[in-house]
């Protein structure tokens, strides 16, 4: 385990470039390894997570080239996928094997799906149910990876969504555009729709009527040349970096803005950020842009974030409620409980290491409560090898008094290997 020592900053200023964003990458690598021909993805996530998708595909059959550390080759598999040899590994990520089980039970082959011990924790009946009701068989251990999925042929069905989870929509549609008749599906909470973006770029018809997705099976992808946007997960840490000082000046360039995730410029902007939007194009459907963040004179409010806000910016939960004793009236967040089954407990994480650094917050099933205007000190964190809580307490530490210590760094690796040295750049001392 690596540890990073973070000093308080006086300011945050400057302009960047952010990887790839890991959601559009893992889509990417899934669909161009199914597709016929040779993908070409630039600006491909640097994060581990991704790069697990990419091996499953390469030991699916697909042909994977890195020419450099962000631009990848995949030659796809022309819709076969052949036996893997050996499990297919997801590493520490949920995407790749909620996902790739979606993209898999129609295949004639036994599959087998592993990861971490932080991925075999987490709930996989959520894919279970509709692939069964597909026609699949998947065997899992007590509702957990390791996962054994018998493929062959699927039926379409008609799904409507238990849990906002835009992870368990993919596996139904990539299942979907392999099998037999229109796969219908519904979501109460309107996830991320990055999936519907790719399988059209990718060649795939597929139609929204309100809030239900149809696809009919049967459909064959052909290759694209893509580039990724930045990561604006990612770029949520220096975007909460920056409010905290009241001379911030932050330019992200190229950054993704689909309007599925972009909530969180909205609670940036509630929370006392003034963005420009410098520049905006639309890139195989993803509109991605450059933005620009100061911090508005009325300095840093406080928020209540609940309902289906909380969903949409689930991943970006933990850095908001980190910097929530530095906010004037605090941060409140509800109606988050799937926090609690990410790659860690995130709830009881963020209150467990707030509370080390000497912050008071209410802990709930579903949430928690920082109230504002408290002073932390620098404190020993422990990141749980959960790359968000690594990453989120760097930033607390940025106001902090005295050094802070995260624990578990390398866990950063997994969305955001550069975040270090990036932060060490921003945070002006
Ligand atoms: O579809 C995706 O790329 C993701 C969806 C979310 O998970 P759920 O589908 O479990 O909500 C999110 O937390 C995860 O980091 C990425
Ligand atoms: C929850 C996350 O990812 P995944 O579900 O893919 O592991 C995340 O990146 O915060």
């Amino acid at each position: 385990m690596s540890t990073q020592t973070i000093r308080p900053a006086r300011s945050f200023q400057g302009s960047v470039t952010l990887p790839g964003d890991k959601s559009i990458s893992h889509r990417y690598a899934l669909l161009a390894g199914l597709a016929e021909g040779t993908t070409r993805l630039s600006n491909f996530s640097t994060g581990a997570d991704p790069h697990s998708s990419l091996g499953c595909m390469e030991a699916l059959g697909a042909k994977i080239v890195i020419n450099d550390t962000k631009t990848i080759d995949v030659t796809g598999t022309a819709g076969s996928f052949t036996q893997p040899s050996k499990p297919l590994d997801c590493g520490n990520s949920g995407s790749t094997m909620r996902m790739l089980s979606g993209l898999i039970a129609s295949h004639p082959h036994i599959f087998t799906l592993i990861g971490d011990h932080s991925l075999t924790l987490r709930p996989m009946e959520r894919i279970r149910k509709p692939l069964m009701q597909m026609g699949a068989k998947l065997d899992l251990v007590d509702g957990h990876a390791p996962i054994t999925i018998y493929g062959g042929p699927l039926n379409a069905i008609d799904f409507e969504t238990p849990i906002p989870s835009a992870q368990v929509k993919t596996a139904v549609l990539f299942a979907g555009l392999q099998a037999q008749g229109t796969t219908s599906l519904s979501e109460s909470i309107r996830t991320r729709d990055h999936s519907e973006h790719a399988l059209r770029a990718f060649g795939a018809t597929l139609t929204r009527e309100g809030d239900r997705l149809s696809i009919a099976g049967g459909q064959k992808l052909r290759a694209i040349d893509a580039t990724v946007p930045g990561d604006l997960s990612s770029a949520a840490f220096f975007l909460c970096a920056a409010l905290l000082f009241p001379d911030s000046n932050l330019v992200l360039d190229a950054v993704g803005m689909n309007p599925t995730r972009a909530s969180l410029l909205d609670v940036v902007t509630a929370l006392g950020g003034a963005i420009k939007v410098l520049h905006v194009e639309e890139k195989h459907g993803e509109m991605v842009g450059t933005i620009q963040v100061n911090v508005a004179p009325s300095g840093l409010k406080g928020m209540e974030i609940s309902g289906a806000l909380s969903a949409q910016i689930i991943d970006e939960l933990p850095v908001l409620a980190a910097i929530g004793p530095y906010t004037r009236d605090g941060i409140t967040i509800r109606d988050a409980k799937e926090l609690r089954v990410k790659e860690s407990d995130r709830i009881s994480l963020v209150v467990r290491n707030l509370r080390a650094m000497g912050a008071e917050v209410t802990e709930f099933e579903d949430g928690l409560a920082v109230p504002g205007n408290q002073k932390l000190h620098g404190a020993s964190i422990d990141s749980g090898t959960d790359h968000r809580i690594a990453m989120a307490f760097s930033v607390a530490a940025l106001r902090a008094e005295g050094d802070t210590e995260i624990h578990g760094a390398e866990a950063a690796a997994i969305s955001f290997p550069e975040f270090f040295t990036m932060l060490d750049t921003l945070a002006q001392r």
